[in-house]
């Protein structure tokens, strides 16, 4: 199963804490990690193996998206900061859109992250 891990960067910190409190789900073998840029620096220097594709704002949220709608990614945990503005916005929206599109389970926060991860 593949998950896909994004943070905004004032919620990448939290995103690192989530791992963590979570690591003997994230370190199981049939899990594969899959990550933006700069998320996915964080998260492997915090020690998850973890794909790291393209920035957000150059192109990682889209490249996440294709991944939702080929089917390879089957989870998107994605921490948005609601107070910041972002150049990539409509990216992130459709990403959004295309898991809805195909019926892939976001958690858009750590609440609904902890509640998605319980059901898996
Ligand atoms: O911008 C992002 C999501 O929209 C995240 O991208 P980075 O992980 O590269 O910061």
């Amino acid at each position: 199963m593949e998950i896909a891990i994004i943070a905004h960067d004032g919620k990448k910190a939290e995103m690192v804490q989530f791992l963590n409190e979570h690591k003997e789900i994230f370190h199981q073998k049939e899990i594969t990690l899959v990550s933006t840029g700069t998320t996915g620096k964080k998260v492997k220097k915090a020690g998850f193996d973890v794909t790291r594709l393209l920035s957000g704002p150059l192109g990682g949220d889209a490249q996440i998206a294709a991944r939702v709608a080929e089917g390879k990614c089957n989870l998107v945990l994605f921490f948005r900061d609601p107070l910041e503005k972002h150049p990539h916005e409509p990216d992130v929206l459709m990403l959004m859109r295309i898991c809805d599109v195909h019926d892939v389970p976001l958690a858009t926060n750590p609440a609904t992250a902890e509640l998605l991860i319980k059901g898996l």
